[in-house]
């Protein structure tokens, strides 16, 4: 199995793999990497000295301060890991990192205690006024009727966000003597139910009854700005909030405006639209607010939450580049880092087979001689992948199996939020009941590739009952990579060579002359623009090799990129012209 060069770092023939860590963290992790590595520990550094000097190291270090942009990332050329000492890893772009194949871990459960305990002193210190207190003693006052706080015993703690930190506080608040109702699309009613906690479903419900409202989801688009205004609104008057999250997800102007107004009687806030606040900010205001208990991002900040998150990290470090594979990947497929790289361009191409199948054949497609055709997908059709060539090599083709799931139903259902990947995807496939043969072809290709895809639909013969006892036709994609660019050289019989990418209408006609002139004649009065055109015969190889069943001679395929999506009534026009069978619109 091939594993980096950087695993050769011990052998004395190549330089040790060198690992940058540009903010604090505990030692305990450290002393594991020096053992084989070279750690430079470089704080302070501007994201120009980070982007100056990135090239020069295998892996990166950091916790929530520094900004892990594509940029920095494209610049870091040897990089193959970045490790997120923490939860979070809002700060990191995990999209740019897994086009360019770098790993990122994290330390999904080493700090939630330590945030769960910031939480609760959060709770306890703004029901007690205690920063308040603290400052008015130290100004040599003695104003105890001023400062009658509220117990949080009996009363209601919402949390949104029921995950690890969320059910850490839940108990927590539990064995306060709190009542916790909790709102998460994604959480399983059985798991609230065995910690005491009930569900809501929606957010008004929560604002409604919570006398605490705390927040413990991650900052992605959908909780970005969450609470504002009219969610504030919808708050008990003299209710108290908490955010030891991400800021962010609280709009810290109208934060302001309902601690001024005297609707909230408070709030403990841990972490900041932007670290450190900016001067004259809303978040300086609050920060300054006399019912504000405010701490600078202190959650993870323990002595045992970092040793644990720092041992966490350095050990995933040391197995990525030893060439194992890391315990908590983020983004990552459980495959070695060279293979990854390698399969990443057969990883597009597959999900795009799988999407272009779903999209061309079980949708109907509108048809020369009538509406439409029936969609040939059967929920019993069986696929199978077959990889030739030096792809059939491989030992571990997870990545390209989830891609084919993730194509296939991307164009049809959601996952309620669930995105498509190497851990989930099994499971996906055994929950919408497909069925995959991964075939590994021994026979050397005739291909200029060296590899090739090919996907086969085989639907399922009839059954005795049916009324037709022909077996509808297999289905056929094959595709290649011809450096990172991908390409389809078959649909069914017909051998072609296009791009499967963008908005795409796929034409079945006559093969005589004029057809092309009147498909892009009409497409042209309405507007569409033809960006790339192939035009597919039957192939050699093809004919008669499954196929849509009916023997049509003189029958080609048209493959139009457009700039954008064809209407049902401009191809309803299409295939009412003389020669042409059917013709289907896909997006991929
Ligand atoms: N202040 C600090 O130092 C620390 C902050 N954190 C932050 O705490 C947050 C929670 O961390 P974990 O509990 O470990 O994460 P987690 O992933 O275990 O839990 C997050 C929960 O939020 C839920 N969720 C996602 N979108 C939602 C929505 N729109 N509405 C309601 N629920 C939604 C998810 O289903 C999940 O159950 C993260 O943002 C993390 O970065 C974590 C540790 C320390
Ligand atoms: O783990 C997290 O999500 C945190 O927010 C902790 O951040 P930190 O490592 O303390 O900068």
């Amino acid at each position: 199995m091939p594993i980096h060069d950087s695993a050769n770092a011990t052998n004395g023939h190549h330089a040790r793999p060198k690992v940058l860590v540009p903010e604090k963290l505990s030692p305990d992790g450290l002393a594991l990497l020096r053992k084989t590595l070279d750690v430079d520990e470089r704080k302070g550094l501007s994201a120009e000295d980070l982007l100056g000097i990135i090239s020069d190291y295998d892996a990166l270090i950091v916790r929530s301060e520094t900004k892990v942009t594509a940029a920095l990332l494209a610049a870091g050329k040897k990089l193959k890991v970045v490790a997120r000492a923490g939860v979070g890893v809002d700060n990191v772009d995990v999209g740019a990192a897994t086009k360019l194949g770098i790993i990122v871990v994290n330390s999904p459960s080493g700090n939630i205690g330590a945030a769960a305990e910031h939480t609760i002193a959060l709770l306890l210190a703004t029901a007690r006024n205690v920063p308040e207190a603290c400052a008015s003693l130290e100004a040599g006052k003695w104003e105890r009727s001023k400062l009658v706080g509220v117990e949080v015993k009996g009363k209601t703690l919402g949390v949104i966000g029921f995950g690890k930190v969320g059910i850490s506080v839940a108990r927590l608040a539990i064995g306060l003597g709190m009542h916790v109702q909790a709102l998460d699309p994604y959480a399983s009613p059985a798991v609230a139910s065995s910690h005491n906690v009930s569900l809501v479903s929606s957010l008004p419900d929560l604002l409604a009854v919570s006398d605490f409202l705390t927040i413990h989801t991650p900052l992605i688009a959908s909780t970005k700005g969450m609470i504002s205004t009219k969610e504030l609104q919808g708050m008990k008057k003299g209710a108290r909030i908490l955010n030891v999250a991400r800021g962010g997800m609280i709009n810290e102007a109208a934060l302001l405006d309902a601690l001024n107004s005297g609707h909230l009687a408070g709030a403990g806030i841990d972490v900041w639209s932007t670290e450190p606040p900016e001067q004259d900010s809303a978040a300086t205001k609050l920060i300054a607010h006399p019912k504000v208990v405010a701490t600078p991002h202190l959650g993870a900040s323990t002595v045992e939450a970092q040793e644990n998150v720092s041992i966490d990290v350095c050990e995933q470090v040391l197995s990525i580049l030893r060439g194992d594979l890391p315990r908590s990947a983020v983004n990552a497929p459980l495959i070695l880092p060279e293979e990854y790289k390698k399969l990443q361009p057969f990883v597009r191409l597959v999900e795009k087979m799988g999407s272009l199948y779903t999209q061309h054949y079980s949708k109907p497609r509108a048809h020369h001689s009538s509406t439409s055709t029936p969609p040939h997908q059967d929920t019993r059709t069986t696929f199978d992948l077959i990889y030739e060539g030096s792809l059939a090599t491989l030992t571990n083709t997870t990545p390209l199996f989830a891609a084919l799931i993730k194509g296939l139903t991307s164009a049809i259902t959601s996952h309620a939020g669930t995105a498509v990947n190497i851990v989930n995807a099994d499971l996906i496939a055994r929950d919408r009941g497909l069925v995959i043969n991964e075939q590994h072809s021994r026979t050397p290709t005739t291909h200029t590739y060296s590899s090739l895809v090919t996907l086969i639909a085989r639907p399922p013969h009839p059954s005795p009952s049916s009324p037709s006892t022909t077996t509808p036709p297999d289905q056929i994609i094959t595709g290649y990579c011809s450096d990172a660019q991908i390409f389809i050289s078959r649909l069914d019989r017909f051998a072609t060579s296009f791009v499967p990418a963008g908005h795409l209408l796929i034409c079945h006609n006559y093969d005589e002359p004029g057809k092309i002139g009147v498909v892009g004649g009409l497409l042209g009065r309405e507007g569409v623009n033809i960006n790339s055109m192939a035009v597919a015969p039957v192939s050699g190889a093809g004919a008669g090799a499954g196929g849509e069943g009916e023997e049509k001679r003189g029958e080609a395929l048209m493959i139009l990129g457009v700039d954008r999506e064809v209407s049902e009534e401009v191809v309803g026009r299409l295939v009412r012209e003389e020669g042409i069978w059917d013709v289907s619109v896909v997006g991929l």
